[in-house]
């Protein structure tokens, strides 16, 4: 193909996602929904169509972080163009279409960054469509639902008739030149309030022709609508709808001894003593190594990682996870929930328990609302009351696809 009639793709993730929710992982898109974020599977949707030659992916200036552990979750960031976005939706997609402009695309697909389950053939189909010869195309969803009117959102004004009602999806298609000119022309004009980009299409004049858009590429919106998203990949993972589900427990205790920081969950945190014992002593990944491991029934952490082996001195526990984690996932496992807690006197946990949480979701590869830490002091009771030592207990939660010891 012509680098003139080359299709490029503008990806934009630079919104703030307000109706979902503020927190501290982040802008919904880059929430982990059955192990990966939002936005790298959007990416890698793009990136598994041979059609598309070039994408721009908009971002937030105050994203770049977040978005390059996203990047980490794909083949890598390839060819892949950066830009920040803007206020509004309609700003960030003018700053990606303008990165575009060397790239002499002959077509541009405009998708949301929180639309993930957008499949290849509907890209297909909006390319297909523009190499038909249609300027834009639209993918839709016939309004299914009775529409009810009402200004105050109280009492019923009226009903809308449905007939001719559609809901609008992203990927939306058009003339790379045709679109950008209308992007700047709406600028120009001071309007900013289309929410997308057909919008503006239509407001030049030029005409939009509907494709059937796919109920599954939903926008992720609220923060239910993540949930969801989450459940469903996790459980198609799982492969099942007949669970065989498995629980695990661990225990782990060390001593704690001179020293001037302890590392529990896979977090450093400063303290006036350290924790001796296997590997740098993470009680609650060694705890919550032996749950996965029970789920599966094959043994504990010191089967596999003798602590009479000198490789293991001094190392860091989220190996030994890692691995539990990979058994699991090798006998056709999948995490559903992990579950810490912490007993010891000192130090506060509270402070890094969402640190710990987001190292656990890291290592187990789930998102972080399947992993709780929790912690208690034993009442000064006992050795760990009298400060002689840190305990963990843990639970996991695994769906085998088959049962792991059959
Ligand atoms: N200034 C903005 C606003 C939105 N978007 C992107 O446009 C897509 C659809 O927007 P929406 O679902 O409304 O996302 P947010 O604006 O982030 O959500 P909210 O309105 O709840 O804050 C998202 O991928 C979002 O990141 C963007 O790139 N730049
Ligand atoms: C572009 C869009 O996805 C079409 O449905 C949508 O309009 C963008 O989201 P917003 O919530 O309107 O910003």
């Amino acid at each position: 193909m012509s680098e003139t009639g080359s299709i490029g793709a503008v990806i934009v993730a630079a919104g703030r996602g307000e109706r979902a929710g503020n927190r501290q992982d982040g802008p919904k898109q880059y929430r982990s929904i059955g192990g990966r974020a939002v936005l790298a599977r959007t990416l890698e949707a793009f990136r598994n169509n041979p059609q598309i030659a070039k994408t721009v992916v908009v971002i937030h200036r105050d994203d770049h972080e977040l978005f390059t552990r996203a990047i980490e979750q794909t083949d890598g960031p390839g060819s892949l163009i950066v830009v920040e976005g803007g206020a509004e939706r309609q700003q960030s997609v003018l700053n990606g279409l303008e990165a575009l402009e060397s790239a002499k695309l002959g077509h541009v697909l405009i998708h949301d960054g929180v639309r993930p389950f957008v499949s290849n053939e509907l890209i297909d189909r909006v390319i297909g469509t523009l190499q038909s010869g249609e300027q834009a195309a639209l993918p839709v969803i016939a309004v299914s639902d009775t529409l009810k009117k009402s200004e105050a959102a109280k009492h019923v004004d009226g009903t809308v008739p449905r007939s001719g009602l559609y809901g609008a999806q992203t990927p939306q298609g058009f003339s790379y030149r045709d679109i950008l000119d209308a992007h700047r022309a709406a600028a120009e004009a001071n309007k900013s309030d289309f929410t997308d980009d057909c919008s503006i299409a239509e407001w030049v004049g030029l005409p939009v022709a509907l494709i059937d858009g796919e109920p599954e590429n939903v926008k992720l919106t609220t923060a239910r609508d993540i949930n969801v998203a989450d459940e469903k990949l996790t459980f198609a993972t799982a492969g099942t709808h007949l669970p065989d589900v498995r629980t695990g427990n661990g225990y782990d205790v060390h001593a704690l001894v001179a020293g001037d920081h302890v590392t529990l969950c896979g977090v450093d945190i400063p303290h006036d003593h350290g924790l001796s014992g296997h590997s740098d002593a993470d009680v609650a990944l060694h705890a919550l190594t032996d749950a996965l491991l029970a789920t599966c029934g094959l043994g504990d952490i010191g089967d596999h990682f003798p602590p009479s082996d000198s490789q293991w001195a001094g190392a860091s526990s989220h190996i030994f996870l890692e691995h539990a984690a990979g058994l699991v996932a090798e006998n056709g496992g999948t995490v559903m929930n992990a579950d810490v807690t912490l007993i010891c006197e000192a130090p506060k946990i509270g402070p890094h328990r969402a640190d710990m949480r987001s190292k656990l979701a890291e290592i187990l590869g789930i998102a972080v609302e399947r992993c709780s830490v929790k912690a208690t002091t034993n009442e000064k009771i006992g050795f760990i009351g009298r400060r002689e030592g840190i305990a963990a207990i843990a639970t996991a939660t695994v769906i085998y696809r088959s049962n792991p010891n059959g």
